[in-house]
């Protein structure tokens, strides 16, 4: 199934807020919109006229309605409601409005425009998780606990492996025995070693261990999972420094990536995660867990207008291959519920 086909079906099994809002929002004023006059005497007038003569004059008799203030005001509603966020909300509303405020629109055409404006704002984080020819290249994987951390890795490290690279896993969080043996069944999928270490001890000793191998051996990629315990910020932190501190020892470079992995599912809450991690690690690419199943992922382009990070992928699913790259036009037709 092609990428779009199953983002679609997959992000709107819990169907989209967005799709069903806007039709909605244009059939709202349905009935009138036969009768309303024009607001601008220099506005086009659509009046839609069903049967015949719309199929003869190849319009359309959809229902329309007028793009007013009220129109304007509804609109930035339902999209702050699909989690869009205020300030992005009322920038996509005004471009949308720009042009065709008076104008009498269907729900097509607004799917249509909105496809096209977070397009816009998508498009320039759409990036591949860039891979450089320094070897091992070191890629740290941040994020709360639960936002899905291990399974990305297990995911992204299957990718690689597949696309004929040599992958090394550090297991960081050496608090959990639990993430620990989850990222080793991962690293058993995905045929790539994990290494551990005892429950407890020091996580940039890991990984400094773990780049040492990495380098001994020539391999393509090493990827560090780490603690996500946010209740404790300023430990977080520290723990996160330290890991950098010393892989820089062995490489002044390192890390190369620093991946935070974000679970579409918590909203708004996503753009606070991003503010946090950023004041404790240079995160330099993002990557959207859980879009299956949820009708939150309108906060990716809350994410993408705010911060301008790269998009590296989204998660789709539990299994191992349920990890897309992002398609900026896809995304946004299956947000909008606008044709592919
Ligand atoms: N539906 C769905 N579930 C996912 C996706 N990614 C991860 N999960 C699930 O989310 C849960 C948490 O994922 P983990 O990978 O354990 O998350 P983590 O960030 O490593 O969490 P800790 O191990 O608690 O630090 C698991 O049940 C995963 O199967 C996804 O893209 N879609």
């Amino acid at each position: 199934m092609s990428f779009f086909g199953k983002l679609k079906e997959r992000m709107f099994r819990s169907s989209s807020k967005l799709d069903e809002g806007l039709d909605a929002l244009v059939s709202a004023d349905a009935t009138s919109a036969l009768d309303i006059p024009p607001a601008s005497p220099a506005a086009p007038v659509e009046i839609a006229k069903p049967g015949l003569l719309s199929r003869l004059t190849g319009r359309s008799d959809a229902p329309r309605r007028v793009l007013d203030d009220a129109f304007v005001e509804e609109l930035e509603d339902l999209l702050v409601q699909a989690d869009l966020g205020v300030e992005t909300a009322l920038k996509v509303t005004a471009n949308i409005a720009a042009g065709r405020f008076g104008r009498r629109v269907s729900t097509a055409e607004i799917k249509e425009a909105l496809a096209d404006e977070i397009t816009r704002i998508m498009e320039p984080v759409a990036r591949p998780m860039p891979l450089y020819p320094k070897r091992p290249q070191v890629v740290l994987v941040v994020g709360v606990n639960g936002a899905g951390k291990t399974t990305t890795i297990g995911k992204l490290a299957s990718q690689f492996r597949a696309a004929g690279k040599s992958v090394i896993i550090a297991a960081g969080d050496t608090f959990r025995a639990a993430a620990v043996e989850q990222l080793q069944v991962w690293g058993d999928r995905a045929g790539v070693p994990v290494m551990t270490a005892p429950e407890g001890s020091d996580p940039a000793s890991l990984a400094f261990d773990a780049l040492t191998r990495a380098q001994a051996e020539g391999v393509d990629l090493l990827m560090i999972d780490t603690a996500g315990r946010l209740q404790n910020r300023a430990d977080l932190m520290e723990e996160l420094a330290k890991i950098v501190r010393v892989i820089r020892k062995k490489d002044p470079s390192a890390p190369h990536n620093t991946l935070l992995v974000l679970d579409a599912t918590t909203g708004q809450n996503a753009v606070t995660q991003v503010e946090v991690f950023r004041q404790m690690a240079n995160v330099t690419g993002l990557i959207m867990t859980k879009l299956d199943g949820t009708a939150r992922g309108g906060v990716l382009v809350a994410l993408a207008d705010r911060f301008g990070l790269p998009i590296h992928a989204i998660g789709v699913g539990e299994q191992i291959d349920d990890l897309d790259a992002f398609d900026a036009r896809d995304f946004a037709a299956a947000l909008t519920g606008s044709p592919d």
